[in-house]
């Protein structure tokens, strides 16, 4: 008869294996951080705001394209967010100004990681006017619903010269999110390379949503609004947009559904 095998999993054969697997996860985030140093150090990066959310979700489209085993893809979400967050840190100071509402600090926190600073605003146009005098590095506001009223329509007064919609959040989500936010910036956002444009358009009279959504190359009308005499409509688009458009944004679309 010959001997019995040794059993491999034994509690501390498998606890040995995971220390070593964490040193090695460990050795592999200190090299990645000393990257983005010198990313930093180097100035290759051409000016503007640190943040790339165009970068960070193609990255992440990347991973999860790649991934496979037990592992949930919201965790591998949730460990490369707290990694964006502090390489961003790393880089300069980032904070996030925000309207007061628990779900949108905890959207926030899940996005840009959970030691990022957040203020909170008594109201949407405060957390705006923060990051429009440079006391925030973004704003995240509720994204535009049709049932909003006209003190939480931020889109149609938004000044879009001076900002950009850089992201629309949750970037993954398994599921329908109950909640979502746009990220306003002071820049525009990298491309990511699958990315949708958000429009304000108004036409004369009062044309139907397919008319609209045709005016502005298969687009999509998020909202609609009738005003005296023309229509105002909120539309997110793959195309370029219509001569006559005011661009509020343009951002990597989400990723959608489980895979
Ligand atoms: O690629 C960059 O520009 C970086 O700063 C690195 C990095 C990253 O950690 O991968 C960090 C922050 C940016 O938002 C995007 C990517």
């Amino acid at each position: 008869m010959s001997e019995p095998k040794p059993d491999p999993d034994t509690l501390e054969a498998l606890r040995a294996e995971i220390n070593s697997l964490d040193d090695a996860m460990h050795d592999l985030l200190m090299r990645r951080a000393e990257v983005v140093h010198r990313l930093s150090a180097s100035q290759a990066k051409p000016a503007g705001t640190v943040l790339r959310p165009g970068r960070e979700a193609a990255i992440l489209r990347r991973l999860l394209a790649r991934h496979a085993g037990p592992l949930p893809r919201p965790a591998l979400v949730r460990l490369w967010r707290e990694l964006f967050a502090s390489s961003v840190a790393q880089q300069g100071n980032f904070s996030v100004a925000l309207p007061a509402d628990p779900a949108l600090a905890r959207l926030a926190a899940e996005h840009f990681g959970v030691t990022t600073p957040q203020r909170q605003h008594p109201s949407l146009g405060a957390a705006l006017a923060a990051l429009g005098h440079r006391e925030a590095s973004i704003a995240v506001l509720p994204w535009p619903r049709e049932s909003d009223n006209a003190a939480e329509e931020w889109w149609t007064r938004f000044d879009a010269q001076h900002l950009s919609v850089i992201a629309r959040l949750p970037f993954v989500s398994d599921r329908e999110p109950p909640l979502e936010a746009a990220v306003i910036g002071l820049h525009p956002a990298d491309p990511s390379g699958r990315d949708a444009t958000l429009l304000r358009v108004e036409m004369p009279g009062e044309p139907s949503r397919s008319a609209l959504a045709a005016h502005c190359g298969a687009g999509r009308v998020l909202i609609m609004r009738r005003g005296p005499g023309f229509t105002r409509a909120l539309v997110e688009t793959l195309e370029t947009p219509p001569a006559g458009a005011t661009i509020l944004g343009r951002y990597a679309i989400p990723e959608r559904g489980t895979k």
